[in-house]
């Protein structure tokens, strides 16, 4: 049987200037006609009255285009009604739409779900796209960009192929296994050119989680009360995000303040100043907070005492109210968050230091989904390299390969389906 055909508007909410309504599926090209009259040349766009294709009434003047499939965004035949954004404009269009026999809305994310049908992107592609979608820094943006045009992709087909090799010189020894044993020296190789492989998967893994660049790095703000902390967050996410008085002890509660720095995305968090002898109860949970923060902290702001810093592997000790001379030895940062002095240079040590806790640009970011699929991949590598039977590591050839297929999506992977789709919104 063959799909529907889908109709949604695929740009942003009305009213806005020009809104673009896409239309994918068999009926596209009738569609098309039966409002804007007979197709035009493929991929051209021309000035159309749209008409009401019941009672002819005019609808809009619309600027449209045909896009014959297979080689379109989805794979299917699909058209675009690039109509003036008005809620009124883009109801009338719809209904007409609506009335046209085998056309109904899209659902959230089914666009791109037929372009995943129909092969014109992989999975880890959609994912991308869906990062893309959700980017708000420079970073996400580059990042998401070259993954939804297949850096993930490429290299999980140069591991396939290297993996369909390894199998096809197993089989080769089981063909010849009844001759003699297995010969040691093929063995050996077969061994060599898959911890080889093993080798690239633990450097791909070793890599920072994608989760860190799209969620934002998470900066934690500590040290003892009165201490500044709360000022510095101020100034860093310029605005009063967090109480400042005299009074030790003023924050109690964790305050997150996501905001973005030279093209990457954090989330600072400002906590309650850390003392052992707090007789406040609230404070001592606040505390109890504080140093929960620093544990799931990717970066710490010390503000604190050299000699009582926390053992963090990526933290920057900071001399902070500087204007009054305050003075800490071997501080990385001279900061006074009252003068802004030092902040500046504050924010660029930051930046190196994030640079190094963030997926490498040019290279493939790996979410979680993709990491546990890796680590299942990289396992069944380690068991076929120590298997002396040549049909057990055939085996486990074959349970790698399901990992990387199930990355791209090529098996297995229903059940995450209307997960990924359904973050999608309407239209795409
Ligand atoms: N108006 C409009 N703008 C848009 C989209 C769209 O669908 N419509 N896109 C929707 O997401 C993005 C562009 N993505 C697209 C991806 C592939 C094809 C496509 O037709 N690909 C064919 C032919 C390419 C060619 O002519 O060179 C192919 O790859 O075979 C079109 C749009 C962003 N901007
Ligand atoms: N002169 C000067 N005063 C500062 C500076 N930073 C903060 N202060 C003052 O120090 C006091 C405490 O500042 P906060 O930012 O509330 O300190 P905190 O570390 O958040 O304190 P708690 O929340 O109690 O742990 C306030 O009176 C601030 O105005 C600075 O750079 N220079
Ligand atoms: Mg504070």
């Amino acid at each position: 049987m063959s799909p529907d055909t889908i109709f949604a508007v695929s740009s942003g909410a009305p009213p806005s200037a020009i809104s673009v309504i896409r239309i994918s599926g068999p009926h596209s090209g009738a569609a098309l006609t039966a409002l804007a009259g007979e197709l035009p040349e493929p991929r051209r766009a021309v000035l159309r009255s749209l008409k009401h294709p019941v009672d002819s009434h005019i609808l809009d003047s619309a600027l449209v285009l045909w896009f014959p499939g297979p080689r379109t965004a989805t794979g299917e035949d699909c058209a675009e009604l690039h109509c003036h954004g008005g809620r009124a404009v883009i109801v009338a269009v719809s209904a007409a739409l609506g009335a046209i026999d085998g056309c109904r809305p899209a659902e959230a994310g089914e666009f791109t779900r037929r372009a995943f049908a129909n092969g014109v992107m992989d999975l880890a592609e959609a994912e991308a796209l869906s990062d893309l979608l959700a980017a708000e820094t420079e970073r996400q943006r580059k990042q998401a960009l070259d993954q939804a045009g297949g850096l993930l992709s490429r290299q999980i087909e140069d591991w396939r192929q290297r993996l369909l090799q390894g199998s096809a010189l197993v089989e080769s020894e089981l063909d010849f296994s009844d001759e003699d044993d297995v010969d040691a020296a093929s063995a050996e190789k077969l061994r060599r050119f898959l911890s080889d492989l093993a080798s690239e998967v633990e450097t791909a893994l070793a890599t920072p989680p994608a989760e860190r660049l799209h969620d934002g790095l998470r900066v934690v703000i500590a040290g003892p009360p009165n201490a500044g902390k709360s000022t510095l967050l101020n100034r860093l996410v310029q605005r009063e995000a967090a109480i400042v008085t005299d009074i030790a002890g003023t924050t109690r509660d964790i305050i997150e303040a996501p905001v973005t720095l030279n093209g990457i995305a954090y989330i600072f968090t400002d906590t309650a100043g850390l003392r052992e002898d707090s007789a406040d109860a609230v404070e001592a949970i606040g505390i109890n907070r504080a140093q929960q923060a620093l544990v799931r902290a990717d970066i710490v702001l010390w503000l604190g005492a050299a000699w009582d810093k926390p053992d963090h592997p990526a933290l920057i000790d900071i001399a902070a109210k500087a204007d009054l001379g305050a003075d800490k030895a071997g501080a990385d940062c001279v900061v006074s968050a009252k003068t802004g002095e030092g902040v500046e240079a504050l924010i660029s040590q930051l930046t190196k230091l994030a640079q190094t806790l963030l997926p490498p640009l040019d290279q493939p970011a790996w979410n979680a989904r993709q990491r546990g699929l890796l680590r299942a991949f990289a396992e069944a590598l380690g068991r076929a390299q120590l298997g002396e039977d040549m049909l057990v590591v055939g085996e486990e050839l074959r349970l790698a390969r399901l990992a990387l297929d199930q990355i791209t999506g090529r098996s297995h992977v229903e059940d995450m389906l209307d997960t990924l789709f359904g973050k999608f919104c309407i239209g795409k």
